[in-house]
Formats: C-alpha cells, sequence, structure tokens
C-alpha cells in the first residue's frame, strides 16, 4: 500500500501543490445565480471541479457549506467526494473532527475508511483533547494510505491567544503540537501521514512553531488570497518548511464567478510558481 505522504507527493509532482477550497458559501450562491439549497451547492461544487481539473491536484471541500442542508447537503457532499476521487483529486476533508479516542476513532471511519459513503484521502482534525486521542484516526489512516491535519496554528486571529500561550513544556502550544507530529513522522523517508494546518496569516515562528522540524510533516497553508496572504509570500511565512506547505485558496477563486474560474485558478498558480522560484 502507498502511504499517505507518497500519494500526496505524487499527486503535487502532477500537478502542484495549490489546492482549492470548495465552499458553497451563501453569498457565493447568489452571486452565481444560484439557490442556497443543495442543489445550488451541488452546481457549485462541480463546476469548481470542472475548473480544478488539469489545473490543480488536490481539492479540499469544506463540511460546513454542506451541513448546512442537512441529508440533502450530506448527499451532496457524498457525490462531490466521489466524483473528484473518480476523476484522480486527492481530496481532504475539512471537517475538523476531534473527541476523546473511541469516539474519534468512529470521525475516522466517517472519512476515511474504504468504503465508507464519505471516503476521504484525508480529513483534518482537532487535538484540543490531546493528540493521542486522535491515535485511532492516525493509526486507521496510516493503515490505508490516508492523511490527518492537525490544527496547529489556524489563520484567525482569534485562536492565536490560546495557540500562543506557553505550555508546561515551556513551548507555545501551537509549537508543542508541531513537535509532537513532527516526532510521529520522524521515520518517514518523505512525507508522513500526519500533517498540520498552519495558518498563512501570519510568519509561523510566530506562533513557536520551528520551521526546520517540518520536513517530513505535509503543511496544509489555509488564509491565502482573500484573508489576505499572498501566495506569493510562502517562504516568508513558512520559512525553511515552505517545501512542505499545500497552500489552500477558496474565496479569491470562487468569487470569480463559473465564468471567470479557470483564469482566476490560473493566475493563482502562476503567483505561487513566481513565489517558489
Ligand atoms: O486555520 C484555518 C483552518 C481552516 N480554514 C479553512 O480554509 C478555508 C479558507 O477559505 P478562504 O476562502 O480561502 O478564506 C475555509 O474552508 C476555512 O474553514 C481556515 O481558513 N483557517
Amino acid at each position: 500500500m502507498t502511504g499517505f505522504g507518497e500519494r500526496l507527493r505524487a499527486v503535487t509532482d502532477a500537478h502542484g501543490r495549490l489546492c482549492l477550497g470548495i465552499d458553497p458559501h451563501a453569498e457565493l450562491l447568489r452571486q452565481w445565480g444560484l439557490g442556497d439549497d443543495a442543489a445550488g451547492a451541488r452546481a457549485f461544487a462541480l463546476r469548481a471541479l470542472a475548473a480544478a481539473r488539469g489545473r490543480v491536484g488536490i481539492v479540499k471541500p469544506q463540511a460546513a457549506f454542506f451541513e448546512r442542508f442537512g441529508a440533502a447537503g450530506y448527499a451532496v457532499l457524498e457525490e462531490i467526494i466521489g466524483t473528484a476521487r473518480a476523476d484522480g483529486f486527492l481530496v481532504i476533508a475539512d471537517v475538523k473532527r476531534g473527541d476523546i479516542g473511541s469516539t474519534a476513532a468512529a470521525y475516522g471511519q466517517a472519512w476515511l475508511a474504504p468504503g465508507s459513503p464519505l471516503e476521504a484521502d484525508a480529513m483534518t482534525a482537532v487535538a484540543y483533547q490531546g493528540l493521542g486521542s486522535l491515535d485511532p484516526v492516525i493509526e486507521l489512516a496510516e493503515a490505508h494510505g490516508k492523511g490527518v491535519f492537525v490544527l496547529t496554528a489556524t489563520s484567525n486571529p482569534e485562536g492565536r491567544g490560546l495557540q500562543q500561550s506557553v505550555s508546561g513544556s515551556g513551548r507555545s502550544v501551537a509549537g508543542q503540537l508541531a513537535r509532537d507530529v513532527a516526532v510521529r513522522n520522524a521515520g518517514a523517508t518523505g512525507w508522513g501521514a500526519l500533517g498540520v494546518v498552519i495558518g498563512a496569516t501570519e510568519p509561523i515562528t510566530a506562533s513557536g512553531i520551528d520551521p526546520v522540524l517540518l520536513q517530513h510533516t505535509p503543511v496544509l497553508g489555509p488564509g491565502f488570497g482573500y484573508q489576505g496572504t499572498r501566495l506569493g509570500t510562502l517562504r516568508d511565512v513558512y520559512g525553511v518548511a515552505a517545501a512542505s506547505v499545500i497552500p489552500t485558496v477558496t474565496r479569491s477563486v470562487l468569487s470569480a464567478g463559473p465564468d471567470g474560474l479557470e483564469a482566476a485558478l490560473d493566475a493563482h498558480r502562476a503567483e505561487l510558481e513566481q513565489g517558489a522560484s
């Protein structure tokens, strides 16, 4: 079985590292002339996938925007994840799940178990109950070539007080968590199956994260585009960890409307390439 890190590397080698978020916000559905309902979210997401084909290899549907529509929204999310995976996209389900271990295990089964209706390639998870509480999810992911991205330093400013506070170890909470994740990936030859989410809205060192540690840890990087950070500044934000970052853009592409998506994606890719060179 091919591990998640290797699968992620193959996709980024083929299509670049940019990840397109698929978030059917009510305002975007209106702007696109679609209903703010499950049918509108379906048309929106299918159009976004069509634009992404051949331009990016990774997509990140945000479950919240489908959950808004209850069972009908979940049916759409199932279809979108399945269609995207069948088309060869690597799908990161942005679900931000976490709980005591036995319940976390059920989240893992929902989003990562082969054959599950919502099976994705990776999911986002929350370690507020301790990184160890996610062990069942991480073990399930490793057994099936899947990935788990743990929120570490988020892009929203409200997270900083908690995430930058100094823990008993003398490190910031974010810095300690990043270190604990890196330790688990230490045996990997390339990227491991356990990633972190580190927002792009301020340099990662401000959160007490040592970028040198992240060589084997894939980093999901939201906060580019709509939240204000330019893709061209990737290196300034992540330092030596920049090579491990999967930068994510959502509203800054999707707000271009159904007829402007391809051009917006091409412009974002070009800006990322400039910054990476
Ligand atoms: O720290 C975080 C973690 C996750 N997100 C998610 O990423 C996208 C960002 O969308 P934009 O339109 O590019 O702002 C969204 O789904 C968030 O839930 C994040 O922004 N920050």
